[in-house]
C-alpha cells in the first residue's frame, strides 16, 4: 500500500532499489559521492571568482516535517548564491538535513576519503533563469545545493532554535510558521571559502540530475545532544510511526566526473 511504501529509505530494499522506479538512479551524474581528496582537482578559477553566499534575517518562513526530514522553507528574499562554479544567480528555497542512528558514525550523504559525518545539512537554491523552483528542479543547471557536514562538538545555539520547533511538527505534513528571525548564514562553517564542487543530482527520488553541489570542506560543530534531537522527529515505517534516522542515501559511483576544489 502507499502507506507501506511511504518511507523511501525503509520500504523494500531502500536506496538500492530506487532504480526500479527511477532508472536515473543508475545515471551518470548521481549523488551523493565519496570525495577522494587524492583525486580532486584544484581549480584556480573557483578562487578567482569567489562564491557569493547571501542570506538574510527574514528569509525563513516555516518548518515542515516532509516525512523524510525537517524542511525550513524560504521565499528566498535577500538570499542569493552566485560565483564560484555558478554561471547564474540562484535563489535560496529551503534547507533540510540527513542523519544517522544512535552511536553510529554514519549519517552524512557525501563522505570524505570514505569517512562519514554524523549528519549533513543541505541548503537548496534554484537558478533564477527559470520561472520558479518547480521549473528549475529537473534542469541540468536548475539547482545549487550547499552541503555542510555536522560534527560533534560545542553546541550550536542557532541551530538549536530551529530544533526547538521539532516538537511542533510530529508527523509528515505538519508545518508551523517561524515567527522569529533566523539567518541561515548561521549554519555556514566559519571558513566557507574552501569547498568541493561537482555536477550531481537530488539524493532522494525523483533523483533529478539537476544539482551543482557545493560541499563545504569545514564541518559545522553541533553538540552530541543536538545530533540526538534530530532523531526526535518522527516518520512512518513499515512497523508504524517511529524516530526518524538513517534518512541518507549512501555514496554512488563518481563515473566520469572530477570533483573540483576551490583550494590548493
Ligand atoms: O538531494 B536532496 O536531499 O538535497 C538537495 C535536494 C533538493 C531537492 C530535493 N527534493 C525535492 S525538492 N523534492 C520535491 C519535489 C520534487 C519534484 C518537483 C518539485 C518538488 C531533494 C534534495
Ligand atoms: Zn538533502
Amino acid at each position: 500500500s502507499s502507506k507501506k511504501r511511504g518511507n523511501i529509505y525503509l520500504s523494500g530494499a531502500g536506496p538500492s532499489a530506487w532504480h526500479e522506479e527511477y532508472p536515473v538512479a543508475k545515471g551518470k551524474r548521481q549523488s551523493p559521492v565519496d570525495i577522494n581528496t587524492n583525486k580532486t582537482k584544484f581549480d584556480p578559477k573557483l578562487a578567482a571568482d569567489p562564491l557569493t553566499i547571501r542570506f538574510s534575517d527574514s528569509c525563513c518562513q516555516s518548518i515542515v516535517n516532509t516525512g523524510i526530514s525537517f524542511q525550513v522553507t524560504s521565499n528566498g528574499a535577500g538570499c542569493e548564491l552566485s560565483g564560484g562554479p555558478l554561471d547564474s544567480t540562484y535563489q535560496f528555497a529551503q534547507f533540510h538535513a540527513h542523519w544517522g542512528a544512535y552511536l553510529k558514525t554514519t549519517g552524512s550523504e557525501h563522505t570524505v576519503d570514505g569517512v562519514s559525518y554524523p549528519a549533513e545539512l543541505h541548503l537548496v537554491h534554484w537558478n533564477t533563469k527559470y520561472d520558479d523552483f518547480k521549473d528549475a528542479v529537473d534542469k541540468p543547471d536548475g539547482l545549487a545545493v550547499i552541503a555542510v557536514f555536522f560534527k560533534r562538538g560545542k553546541e550550536h545555539p542557532g541551530f538549536g532554535k530551529i530544533q526547538d520547533l521539532f516538537s511542533k511538527i510530529p508527523a509528515k505534513g505538519a508545518k508551523v510558521n517561524i515567527d522569529f528571525e533566523f539567518n541561515p548564514g548561521l549554519l555556514m562553517p566559519p571558513d566557507s571559502e574552501n569547498y568541493w564542487t561537482y555536477l550531481g543530482s537530488l539524493t532522494t527520488p525523483p533523483l533529478y540530475e539537476s544539482v551543482t553541489w557545493i560541499v563545504m570542506k569545514e564541518p559545522l560543530e553541533v553538540s552530541v545532544e543536538q545530533i540526538a534531537i534530530l532523531r526526535t522527529l518522527l516518520w512512518e515505517t513499515p512497523n508504524g510511526v517511529s524516530q526518524m534516522y538513517n534518512n541518507f542515501r549512501p555514496p554512488v559511483p563518481l563515473r566520469d566526473r572530477v570533483i573540483r576544489a576551490s583550494f590548493g
